[in-house]
């Protein structure tokens, strides 16, 4: 496996300058433009927040009717408007009957049993913690259960996190003595998962967890929280008024903020404010007013007899994702944005002398580590006039004689690739540190 390289020195003794290049590759090729571009967009994987349908319909017009979905540039132009649209999207919110209703219907007439579902519960919180809080910087996660099924999707997604290289600590005060809930326990042991008294968690949980997921009360919630869980929603109410999201663990609740009314919420406004809401099956009203940065939909289960008979409007979930987010993509600070490219010296000696080959070898690479479009590269070209300019093109072909990508007729007219000044490219293999930079002749 060839891994990343931080430094790299050629034979003329240039050496490469920035932490994110550590592979100058230079080298003759043919340029073979061809055109037009064959490939409809977007590409399967390419993605967007939840578009409501306004949105799906304003994409729809800008491709020609029945003909190509909306190219990534038109994506891309709608994707502000989505983005606000989505906050305020028209996905459907249960209220606590319907939402009872339904459970009800998935394990009676339409076969599913609770441990099927609540596996795919589970599994879509796990995944929805792991798409948001990376494990580089959020190991050790204290998930919280309740005695009813909420707690048990607790559970599920503790086993799921493990496995995802987490460090789970359960604290599950209240068992269930039925079968479903005692085999997730011994699964959990076997997995050495510490289970942790509630006297034993410390009245601040900043500086042992660094994410606390709740998993106490889902939609059957009902009253005022009984003993010892007051306590524990406290403990998180407590966590949640430390402003400074960067000083404590991120709170996320499954399926419903525990403590707040299943339709109206927090209405003391004295409750838990997590970060992250996971709705399972389809957002309950209390959902709106949910004001955390991150909302996901969970529960890739729904049939169409449940979403006709309920109307329900819910968001596709992407690709093979279990969870889906609904609402405002949080803005991102931009500096905070860090990777560290910790990565073993390479050395000319280990690369192949055959710069097409080494091209190749890392391509398959990054194909087979999932990269997204790894054909996608930067082109650059200069004009007569020495002014360079650059663009996104799609690698549609490598051999001895040269790299092949399309452009469009008109396009190709302003490549000016006929100057003095070969055209380079670049490919951007994050995920195996790698920038590869070809001077194209
Ligand atoms: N199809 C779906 O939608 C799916 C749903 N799934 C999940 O199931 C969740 C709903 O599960 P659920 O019905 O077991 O209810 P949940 O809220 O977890 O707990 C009820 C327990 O809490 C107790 N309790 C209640 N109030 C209390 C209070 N004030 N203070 C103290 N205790 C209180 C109550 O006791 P009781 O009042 O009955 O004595 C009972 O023991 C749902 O939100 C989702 O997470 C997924 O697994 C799969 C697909
Ligand atoms: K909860």
């Amino acid at each position: 496996m060839l891994t990343a390289a931080c430094k790299f020195r050629n034979k003329s003794g240039l050496a490469s300058t920035t932490r994110v290049m550590p592979f100058f590759l230079s080298t003759s090729a043919t340029v073979t433009p061809l055109c037009p571009p064959p490939s409809p967009y977007p590409s399967p994987h390419f993605r967007l927040p939840y578009l409501p349908r306004r949105g799906l319909a304003f994409l729809a017009a800008a491709a020609s009717p029945r003909t190509l979905p909306p190219t990534p540039r038109q994506a891309m132009a709608s994707l502000a408007t989505s983005t606000a649209a989505a906050a305020a999207a028209e996905v459907t919110h249960l209220s606590q009957r319907d939402a009872a209703d339904i459970d009800e219907q998935l394990m009676g007439p339409l076969g599913f049993s609770v441990d099927q579902l609540m596996e795919l519960a589970g599994l879509s919180v796990a995944t929805a913690v792991a798409e948001v809080y990376k494990l580089s910087e959020h190991t050790r996660v204290l998930i919280i259960c309740g005695p009813g099924n909420n707690g048990g999707d607790g559970l599920v997604a503790a086993r799921h996190l493990y496995h995802f290289g987490y460090k789970p600590f359960v604290c599950y005060p209240k068992r269930t003595a039925k079968p479903l809930y005692s085999g997730l326990v011994t699964q959990l042991e076997s997995l050495a998962i510490p289970f942790v008294p509630v006297e034993d968690l410390p009245q601040d949980l900043s500086g042992q967890y660094d994410i606390v997921i709740d998993a106490m009360f889902g939609f059957s919630f009902h009253g005022a929280p009984r003993p010892p869980f007051d306590d524990l929603i406290q403990m998180l109410v407590s966590l949640s008024v430390i402003g400074d999201s960067a000083k404590r663990p991120p709170i996320v609740s499954v399926d419903i903020p525990s403590g707040w009314h299943v339709e109206e919420g927090d209405v003391s406004g004295g409750g838990i404010k997590p970060d992250m809401l996971v709705s399972l099956t389809a957002p309950k009203l209390c959902a709106k007013k949910f004001t955390g940065p991150h909302h996901f939909l969970g529960g890739r289960f729904v049939p169409p007899p449940i979403s006709s008979k309920y109307g329900l409007e819910l968001p596709p979930y992407p690709g093979t994702s279990m969870c889906v987010r609904i609402g405002k993509v949080p803005s991102v600070d931009i500096s905070s944005l860090r990777e560290n490219y910790i990565s073993p010296e390479l050395l000319e000696t280990q690369v192949m002398p055959n710069p097409f080959d080494q091209f190749r070898t890392w391509f398959d690479e990054a194909v087979t580590a999932g990269l997204r479009e790894p054909n996608a590269m930067a082109l650059t070209t200069v004009n007569k006039a020495g002014k360079p300019s650059s663009r996104m093109v799609l690698l549609k072909g490598v051999d001895k004689q040269g790299f092949v990508w399309y452009v469009k007729n008109h396009h190709f007219k302003q490549l000016s690739i006929h100057s003095n000044e070969p055209p380079k490219n670049l490919f951007l293999m994050p995920s195996l540190g790698l920038v590869q930079v070809h001077k194209l002749r």
